[in-house]
């Protein structure tokens, strides 16, 4: 085991510790963080959920989920015993405040175990309509008022728009100091997300052409390949917009756009970021039909197995008119990227799982080869892969070997996977740094709000324009017709990169 610099001793409880978030990625996170020798010397996780588990039937629950899930697969399970002496499970309704001194007993009981206060952290992975009522008792708790020491992480979807967002950021800061809320989006915990910034702000060589003066246009694609998996009852009161494009995209685009930041302060990061949100262009709601398309996936078939349509799933509304796929082209106003467009699309039961951002260089300003070799001219191009491939590739013009000058598009490739050998996930960095209390990585209450104001006018115009062309694209394809027309009106089609082998 490696030695490293481990938080201080810790209390984590997990609203929802039934549930599938927690099966699928925090429990796998903090056994990784465990095996990783980052978990401090003294934790306890209690896992708080409604259905009844004994800790033994609860354990076995979790470890089915790690074998399934974590990065490792399964491998090194030998030590969940061990892992399995933290951990247990609290059965208690949420919206019982008679039920909450099972918390303020287990930490009590800490404190008098390990002779020091530890930190005290709520995690809530619950339906966002659950937050309020349980933050609200978190916050009339004893321990609550320990600044600092105790910490509410929230999961998105941050609010339902942007007036429930604003509502809940004034009740938990009725509550909590801002630097004890961490609002997660884990895409920010993401290698390859967090490595835009040293891509960007280490290398003196990318800089000076990260502008508008170099860059015709970004687009940013974040593709699934899966459909609802079950989540048709959170998805009815979601769609892809709101799903995917107001918190992962949008950050991810801060980071590509962002001013460089003085230095790595939480803060200073989070200022340069909301700038960002603060510069993008409104679209108004007449011109949304201009800069944003959506679409629902019918049946059909994927990778040679029937499935059923998005209207067709459990949980959703034969009716329904929700977007399981979104395109959006957004401009930003200021000196940088004033003109250049940039194109982002999200959804569900694509062609295949994809997260890639591309800026896409303008021509040279004259072409001196010979003609034959013009076709791909326009392909100086720089991709950067988040999943399933991690990698930073450029895509230049190199002569092709033999005796005339005719120049073939090569790509020249950073591949992340090689270099780092087990790369974390992004829930391990991300709960990592809510032990240490390190915010970097998590929204502020203004860019959620922020975030909020540029999607509203598409949200409300979708609203009250049913789609009439629903459902519109076929699953294993790339989404509606109306996305590849988005770009051809500028002249440009979508990057799909080809599947990974
Ligand atoms: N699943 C995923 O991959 C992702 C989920 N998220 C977000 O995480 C959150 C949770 O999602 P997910 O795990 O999928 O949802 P689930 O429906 O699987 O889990 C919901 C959890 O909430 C608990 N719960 C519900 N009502 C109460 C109550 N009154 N008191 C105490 N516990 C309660 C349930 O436990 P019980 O029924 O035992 O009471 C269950 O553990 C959501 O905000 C979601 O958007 C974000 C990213 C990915
Ligand atoms: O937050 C969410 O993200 C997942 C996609 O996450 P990824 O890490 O697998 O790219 C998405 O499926 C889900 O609908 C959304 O709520």
């Amino acid at each position: 085991m490696q030695t490293n610099k481990r938080p201080p001793a810790s209390v984590l409880f997990i609203f929802g510790g039934s549930g599938d978030l927690n099966y699928r990625k925090l429990t796998p996170a903090l056994y990784n963080l465990f095996l990783d020798n980052w978990m401090p010397d003294q934790f306890a996780i209690a896992g708080i959920g409604r259905s009844a588990y004994s800790n033994e039937k609860y354990h076995e629950h979790l470890l089915d989920g790690v074998t399934k899930f974590s990065r490792r697969k399964g491998k090194q399970n030998g030590h969940w015993t061990d892992f399995t002496q933290h951990v247990s499970y609290l059965q208690m309704d949420g919206d019982d405040a008679a039920a909450y001194h099972k918390i303020t007993d287990l930490v009590k009981e800490k404190e008098e175990e390990w002779g020091v206060h530890p930190n005290v952290i709520f995690y809530l992975a619950v339906a966002p309509q659950l937050v309020p009522s349980i933050a609200q008792k978190l916050g009339a708790l004893k321990i609550c008022g320990e600044k600092g020491t105790t910490r509410i992480v929230v999961e998105k979807p941050f609010g339902h728009d942007l007036e429930s967002a604003h509502e809940l950021n004034l009740l938990l800061s009725s509550m909590f100091a801002e630097e004890q809320i961490f609002r997660i989006d884990h895409y920010l915990g993401k290698e390859t997300v967090q490595n835009i910034l040293a891509l960007r702000f280490a290398n003196a060589l990318f800089e000076p052409l990260w502008n508008r003066n170099y860059i015709d246009h970004i687009q940013i694609t974040a593709a699934e390949a899966v459909g609802l998996e079950g989540r048709g009852g959170y998805f009815e009161h979601a769609g892809a917009l709101r799903d995917m494009v107001q918190n992962h995209i949008l950050q991810i685009l801060c980071m590509i756009a962002m001013e460089p930041p003085v230095s790595f302060d939480a803060n200073e990061i989070r200022n340069k970021k909301v700038d960002v949100l603060n510069a993008i262009r409104r679209i108004t709601k007449e011109q949304v039909h201009d800069f944003a398309v959506r679409g629902q996936y019918s049946g059909g078939w994927k990778k040679g197995e029937k499935v059923v349509g998005y209207r067709q799933e459990e949980g959703v509304n034969p009716q329904s008119n929700i977007d399981t796929f979104a395109a959006v082209k957004f401009y930003i106003d200021n000196w940088r990227w004033q003109g250049v467009p940039i194109y982002v699309r999200t959804g569900k039961f694509l062609n295949q799982k994809a997260t890639h951002i591309t800026l896409h260089f303008k021509q040279a300003p004259h072409y001196a080869f010979p003609p034959e070799s013009a076709e791909t001219w326009r392909s100086n191009r720089l991709t950067i892969s988040i999943q399933p491939n991690m990698d930073i590739s450029i895509r230049f013009q190199a002569k092709r070997p033999g005796q005339t000058m005719m120049l073939d598009p090569v790509d020249m490739t950073f591949d992340y996977d090689a270099a780092g050998e087990h790369a974390p996930e992004a829930y391990e960095t991300l709960l990592l740094d809510v032990m240490e209390g390190d915010a970097t990585l998590f929204m502020r209450n203004d860019q959620v709000d922020a975030a909020w104001r540029v999607i509203m006018p598409i949200l409300e115009a979708w609203e009250n324009r049913p789609p009439q062309d629903f459902p519109n694209y076929a699953p294993d394809s790339w989404g509606p017709d109306a996305a590849d027309a988005l770009l051809a009106r500028d002249g440009h089609t979508w990057l799909n990169l080809p599947p990974t082998p």
